[in-house]
């Protein structure tokens, strides 16, 4: 017998920015940083983190039943998850990737309509093609996107510390390297090699900061540059994580055609993003990024791992190859 079909997924998919959106709110409001400190009851919660009677049992609760939090008589705590990677004071946050999505994100998807049939991009100051001007104009938007690029390359940076094989190399940069996540982890992982973080000079202050927070000054340089109008540096290594999905495809080209002509004989480069799957239904995450592009970015796409091997190889690599990362992730090596 056929199986019995449900309205279940259609009206739990429609409805599911309910919870995305509860979960963001507990984000902004610091309410998983609150809880890390220890945990607390509701009348306590709901006074330090300011919410108004008639909403905070609701909201906790709503927590509690999305495995976000956990009550024991009446007291909350966080979840081991929500401890690990939702308390601000612990490295391992990745609450900056919704705290973006939170202030900027949700509101652009809003427009998604618009962005589908217009096929314009609808953040920040709309009428520019030039995203990152408009994104980094504001000092605290520009702290909060690298903050939100840390947490979305964490689990990628680390999977290419190990999985590639860094003691065949002494150097590496990382091109649009935002605050630094992966030349960080790269580089203690790999005591031997020395790094580069390369990007806009607005980027500048805020990867000093973070590299050497982490002790790594020494080894790990920011190299100020645009990757539209300058050569790129030099490396062993060259890796580019999530930055071609920003661009058009000519861009993709040229940015791939720099990499080959700054790479030594034998060099390799790493691209790696939410790569969709070859055949373009299995990828969930890399298809919507992909319309997350069209709504930040002019032209800007995701591809699968098959396209982004033909371009290398139109580039000159030689070898190629794809390697799964974590979740979604994927890197294409290329050897020159
Ligand atoms: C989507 S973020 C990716 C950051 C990081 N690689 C990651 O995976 O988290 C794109 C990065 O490219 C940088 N970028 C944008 N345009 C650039 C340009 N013309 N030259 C150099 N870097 C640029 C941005 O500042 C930003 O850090």
């Amino acid at each position: 017998m056929s199986e019995e079909i449900s309205p279940q997924k259609i009206l739990e998919t429609g409805m599911s920015f309910w919870t995305a959106r509860t979960l963001l709110s507990a984000v902004e409001l610091g309410l998983f940083t609150e809880l890390a400190k220890g945990p607390a009851d509701l009348e306590t919660l709901r006074q330090k983190l300011g919410l108004h009677e008639r909403s905070a049992r609701d909201f906790l609760d709503a927590l509690v039943a999305m495995k976000l939090l956990e009550r024991e008589k009446g007291v909350y705590a966080n979840t081991p998850e929500t401890d690990l990677f939702l308390d601000r004071a612990k490295p391992s946050y990745v609450g900056g990737m919704l705290e973006m999505a939170s202030a900027r994100l949700y509101a652009h998807w809003g427009h998604l309509t618009e962005a589908l049939r217009t096929g314009r991009r609808q953040g920040e100051n709309k009428e520019s093609d030039d995203v990152f001007a408009a994104l980094y104009a504001d000092e605290k938007r520009l702290e909060g996107f690298l903050a939100a690029m840390s947490g979305g390359s964490a689990g990628p940076a680390r999977a290419i510390a190990e999985k590639f094989p860094w003691s065949q190399h002494e150097s590496f940069v990382d091109i649009g390297a935002a605050q630094g996540m992966l030349p960080a982890t790269v580089a203690r992982a790999h005591p031997h090699l020395s790094g580069a973080g390369f990007d806009l000079p607005a980027v500048k202050p805020i990867f000093e900061r973070y590299i050497a927070r982490q002790e790594l000054s020494e080894r790990v340089r920011f190299l100020c540059g645009d990757f539209f109008t300058d050569k790129l540096p030099s490396a062993d290594v060259i890796v580019m994580g999530r930055i071609l999905h920003d661009w058009d495809l000519m861009q993709k080209r040229m940015l791939l055609a720099k990499a080959y002509e700054s790479l030594p004989k034998g060099g390799a480069l790493i691209v790696y993003e939410s790569m969709i799957d070859d055949e373009r239904r299995e990828n969930v995450h890399g298809l919507l990024m992909s319309l997350n592009m069209l709504i930040e970015t002019p032209g800007g796409f995701d591809y699968t791992g098959a396209e982004c091997m033909e371009w290398m190889r139109e580039a000159g690599f030689s070898s190629v190859r794809i390697e799964p990362l974590v979740g979604p992730t994927s890197m294409a090596v290329a050897v020159k």
